[in-house]
């Protein structure tokens, strides 16, 4: 038995979030035509007989503009620090670029293992994607190259089976029936974004981002545990009250 942690990184509208959706086969991630859309920390879980593989879905990596951006950055290297399997997306129909190399590079320094996963291969024909495979396996040295297409299915089943090679030997991490614990966790966290940001709308006109970290039942009881990020520290005292006596 096989079990442990796996993510997709990448750049910007690299397909991370449609092929983890592929994956898991249920759409659970928020994937758009636009870029940086996904922001929570979710889950997938993928029972096979002899093998568990948890998907993690980080926020991309970006530029830090804001304290929050950096905060967003350190969530992203905590989350690639802790998995056992990283993905590394990069799309067959565009250039090996500037971002991917910045990436490459952070993810050097991990003791994980790195795969290169060269994704919307059906947008591009077979020698287009033999050229992207080469300057793909150039960028680094991966211990996998697999090309996939999300939208088509090609090589999404293989990729599992690659990505499950890597895991290391291990019990199961979660029950048989658990898909995802992602939907009530980003609904969760929608609900104590939207509480934090009651009355402080004037305040605070755009960023305020919840991570939910834990959720414990106990009885009737639920406990919730979050992380509120704010851009600045000024902002602390409006959300949560002068010496948190909001
Ligand atoms: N043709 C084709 N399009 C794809 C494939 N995978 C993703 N796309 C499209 O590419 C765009 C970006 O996909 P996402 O999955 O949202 O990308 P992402 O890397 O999660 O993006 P961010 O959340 O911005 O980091 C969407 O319009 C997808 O429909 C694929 O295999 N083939």
């Amino acid at each position: 038995m096989r079990a442990g942690f796996a993510c997709f990184v990448g750049r910007p509208n690299a397909g991370k979030s449609t092929l983890m959706n592929a994956i898991v086969g249920q759409k659970i991630a928020i994937t758009s035509n636009k870029p940086q859309t996904t922001r929570h920390v979710i889950r997938g879980v993928l029972h096979r007989e002899d093998s568990q593989l948890v998907l993690v879905d980080t926020p991309g990596l970006h530029r830090p503009r804001t304290l929050l951006g950096e905060r967003l950055n350190d969530l992203v290297r905590q989350t690639w620090s802790e998995v056992d399997v990283i993905g590394l997306c990069i799309p067959a129909d565009e250039p090996v670029g500037r971002g991917d190399r910045f990436i490459t590079g952070e993810l050097a320094e991990l003791k994980g293992t790195v795969l290169a996963v060269v994704t919307k291969a059906d947008l591009v024909d077979k020698k287009r994607l033999a050229e992207q495979l080469l300057a793909v396996s150039e960028l680094a040295d991966f211990a996998e190259v697999v090309p996939v297409s999300a939208v088509s299915g090609y090589q999404v089943e293989t990729l599992v089976d690659v990505m499950t090679k890597y895991l290391p030997e291990s019990p199961q991490l979660y029950p048989d029936d658990m898909l995802t614990d992602e939907p009530e966790q980003v609904m969760v966290a929608e609900l104590v974004r939207e509480a934090a940001l009651e009355g402080v709308r004037d305040e605070l006109p755009h960023s305020i981002a919840v991570v939910v970290e834990e959720m414990i039942r106990e009885g009737g009881l639920t406990k919730i545990y979050a992380d509120i990020y704010i851009e600045r520290t000024s902002q602390k005292a409006i959300v949560i009250g002068a010496r948190g006596a909001g």
